[in-house]
């Protein structure tokens, strides 16, 4: 089959056409908040499934049925897709809404409401890799060419959803005006999934009990996230994305990138990031410290000569 990879361009972005529609972007520009719902926001491949879980799981108190029962896409529906009025017409009790929207397109609506932000954001390099990999299977995006080119137009904001640099500054620069707002990364939540998850729950007003805090753990493990076809995107047909080509549950690391990236690529894209980023106070952790304590030769060598 071929690819579904039409653009659909919106306020000089582009988005996937196969998900989205003029009228959907008007629907979810002037959507009715309520003060109970609930709204995870991220730029793509920063950590959305995970917080789908993790407030799936906290609000059902550590419970998994929901979680193991229904997709994540029918459980915090995104507001700019073509389905989710169908689905939050079928839906009851508080709302769980997602969003790869930037700042500016929801600022409006999104003013005078009580509802909980939840902004996820994860260390860019990670992110451009995982979005790469992403394409590679997702026939519904575009081809990427080779790192190098994917990297190029991620780096200029011409990849789906626009710039990563833009998206994490317009709502973090902006959370001052949102009335609950929750920043919380996809580092901090692989270093300490338990802490997280406490955050979240103190966010929602939902306090668990410790067994309730174990059992959400679990299920927002990688390993059973993995295995989830309730996460997983394996639900969905091959014809828009294999599986076979890469997981949608990929790696789920910190600093995979270094797999990928050469030192140049690294060195322009620190440069990059330290003029855009030089207004903000935003800090990324860019390694996995437990990986990193060996990566270099000198600690190695310092390692082998103390047990020499
Ligand atoms: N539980 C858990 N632990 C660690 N990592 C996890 C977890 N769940 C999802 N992931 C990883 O998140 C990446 C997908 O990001 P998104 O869910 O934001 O993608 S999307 O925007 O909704 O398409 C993708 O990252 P990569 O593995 O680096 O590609 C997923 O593997």
């Amino acid at each position: 089959m071929d690819r579904l990879d039409v653009a659909e361009t919106f306020h000089g972005i582009t988005f996937p056409g196969h998900l989205h529609t003029q009228e959907t972007f008007q629907y979810a520009m002037s959507f009715k908040f309520q003060d109970t719902d609930t709204l995870i926001v991220t730029y793509p491949k920063s950590g959305t499934t995970w917080m789908q879980e993790m407030v799936t799981l906290v609000s059902s108190k550590g419970n998994p049925v929901r979680a193991q029962t229904q997709p994540n896409w029918m459980r915090a529906p995104w507001l700019e897709q073509y389905y989710c009025p169908q689905v939050l017409k079928a839906s009851q009790g508080p709302r769980f809404l997602t969003t790869h929207l930037p700042y500016q397109l929801l600022a409006t609506a999104l003013q005078g409401t009580k509802t909980k932000v939840i902004y996820v954001a994860r260390n860019p390099k990670d992110v451009v890799v995982s979005y790469y990999h992403f394409h590679k299977m997702a026939n519904f995006l575009p081809n990427p060419g080779t790192f190098s080119e994917f990297l190029s137009g991620f780096v200029k904001g011409t990849v789906h959803y626009g710039s990563w640099f833009d998206h994490v500054k317009g709502w973090t620069s902006n959370s001052g005006n949102i009335h609950n707002f929750l920043y919380i990364t996809y580092e901090d939540m692989s270093q300490d999934l338990r802490g997280s998850l406490e955050r979240v729950s103190r966010f929602l007003q939902c306090p668990l009990v410790e067994e309730e805090l174990t059992s959400a753990e679990r299920s927002c493990s990688f390993s059973s996230m993995r295995e989830n076809s309730m996460v997983n995107y394996t639900l969905v047909p091959k014809e828009i994305m294999n599986h076979n080509k890469g997981k949608f549950m990929r790696k789920g690391k910190i600093g995979d990138w270094q797999n990928i990236f050469s030192e140049e690529q690294s060195c322009s894209f620190d440069e990059v990031f330290a003029s855009e980023m030089s207004e903000s106070s935003l800090e990324f952790v860019w390694k996995n410290p437990e990986e990193t304590s060996l990566n270099t030769w000198t600690d190695t060598e310092h390692l082998l000569r103390h047990a020499a």
